[in-house]
């Protein structure tokens, strides 16, 4: 399954940088992880803002939820989900 997925990030300015490098720093790591597992398919920045577009190939909207959740930015993102499916004039058949 295919999710589009908005995130935008929000750390509180007065957050001690020390923490909030180390915390920038495990999301990398788990965000790397997964992406190397496949499950995040695409991350890109969204020019001039502190935000991502990605894609996510996960077997269900609970594996989805349960990611997103344990994301160590989890707490200073705000999230948005499209779930995504085939367009019948999509000429990538591994589109799913
Ligand atoms: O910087 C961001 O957009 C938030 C983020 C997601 C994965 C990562 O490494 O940073």
């Amino acid at each position: 399954m295919l999710f589009h997925v908005k995130m935008t990030v929000n750390i509180p300015l007065d957050m001690d940088p020390a923490r909030a490098e180390q915390i920038k720093a495990e999301e990398k790591a788990l965000a790397q992880r997964l992406q190397h597992e496949g499950k995040w398919r695409h991350l890109w920045r969204i020019a001039g803002q502190y935000a991502n577009y990605s894609l996510f190939d996960v077997d269900s909207t609970q594996e989805l939820h349960d990611i997103l959740m344990q994301l160590p930015l989890f707490p200073y993102m705000d999230i948005e989900v499209d779930a995504l499916c085939r367009h019948a004039s999509s000429i990538h058949a591994d589109d799913r």
